[in-house]
């Protein structure tokens, strides 16, 4: 894989150090799910089988404006026609299902290592939390050439190229959609400094495999807890199950259905803070169910990890002030959100947003 910009810099970081030691279960090994997986909220808010997500076809004229509108609303929408050719995207999705459904001992070859995130263990996510998660995950963090070297002696070479070609794809794509969100609040690559005089600074980025087996109790287990994410911008590929859920206050979770050929965009923390609270950072979960094994691919796009995300200057005014302070960089960020369990965003705020 091409070498990426420093993303979340896991050695300096006391973030990830929680869960070193700790390892997936054998999913297939369990035929009722033990008490340290059985959540108690799952059902606090209804669930609602409705396709309200937005759909949002990039080649459409008002691509941009309906860009725009569904990061102000729901902060996230599901993108087609978004140039990421097919058969990238399947054989992305034919490595995750080969790698997960290598025998458990295989998979232990490539676990995360002291001090890293890369490899394969559980949700890096599950560090802030007491109940374990019904899910296994492999993080890339630069190049997967070691790692993969582990799980695949023979053949692992054609499995980077794959890798390194969704890699180049979908950084491509997340940039793209960076710019066409802060475009259509008037802000250009002149008006945001780390982005490198023409926006083509080097942005971090982390790629995480998802798996989701099929559980024996799903109504108790959970596949990712609600989180939001602490990216500029995550795509979600998901395989043809459904899972995702989106929160919108006053309603409840919202299933993002799979469809076909698109990919689900979220925005993420950091553009929260950028847009000084214009664009929503949706809060999402992944739930489980009884028969059906799940897969997603997912791209966390961010800022290069060494300059400090504040809302950008051109949006503030005496009426609008500054939402938040500046965030020194991507992993301080990140180790404040474990810190607060996920709620660095309400904690950093510096005023209640007005509602009208
Ligand atoms: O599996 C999914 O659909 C979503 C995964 C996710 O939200 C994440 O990895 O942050
Ligand atoms: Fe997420």
């Amino acid at each position: 894989m091409a070498p990426t910009a420093t993303a979340p810099d896991a050695h300096n970081s006391k973030t990830f150090d929680v869960i070193l030691g700790k390892v997936p279960d054998d999913f297939k090994s369990l035929h009722e799910i033990p008490e340290e997986y059985a959540w108690t909220n799952l059902n606090e808010h209804p669930s609602l089988d409705s396709d309200s997500v937005p759909i949002i076809d990039l080649n459409d004229p008002n691509a941009s404006q309906l860009i725009s509108h569904a990061c102000t609303t729901w902060g996230v929408f599901q993108l087609i026609n978004h140039g990421v050719p097919n058969n990238v995207v399947e054989d992305m999705e034919s490595v995750a299902q080969s790698l997960f459904s290598l025998p458990a001992e295989q998979k232990l070859k490539a676990a995360r290592g002291p001090g890293g995130i890369s490899g394969y263990g559980p949700q890096l996510i599950s560090a802030f939390w007491d109940k374990k998660l019904w899910s296994e995950c492999f993080t890339i963090l630069g190049s997967p050439l070691e790692h993969y070297a582990k799980l695949w002696p023979q053949g692992y070479t054609k499995i980077c190229s794959i890798t390194e070609e969704y890699d180049k794809e979908l950084g491509r794509l997340c940039s793209r959609l960076m710019w066409i969100m802060l475009a259509s609040l008037g802000i250009s690559k002149e008006d945001v400094k780390w982005s490198g005089p023409k926006g083509d600074n080097q942005e971090a980025h982390v790629l995480q495999l998802n798996s989701y087996p099929a559980c024996p109790d799903p109504d108790r287990a959970m596949g990712l807890v609600a989180h939001t994410d602490s990216t500029l911008v995550t795509i979600v590929h998901q395989s043809k199950i459904c899972g995702l859920q989106v929160f919108q206050e006053g309603t409840g979770w919202f299933t993002v259905p799979p469809v076909p050929g698109a990919m689900v965009v979220n925005v993420g923390d950091l553009m929260h803070i950028l847009s000084n609270g214009s664009y929503v950072s949706v809060l999402h979960r992944v739930l489980v169910n009884q028969t059906q094994p799940r897969l997603s691919v997912v791209y966390t796009y961010g800022p290069p990890d060494n300059v400090p995300i504040s809302p950008i200057p051109k949006l503030l005014s005496a009426s609008h002030p500054a939402l938040y302070p500046p965030v020194t960089n991507w992993s301080e960020y990140i180790d404040t959100k474990t810190k607060l369990k996920g709620k660095a965003l309400a904690s950093l705020r510096l005023y209640e947003p007005r509602t009208n």
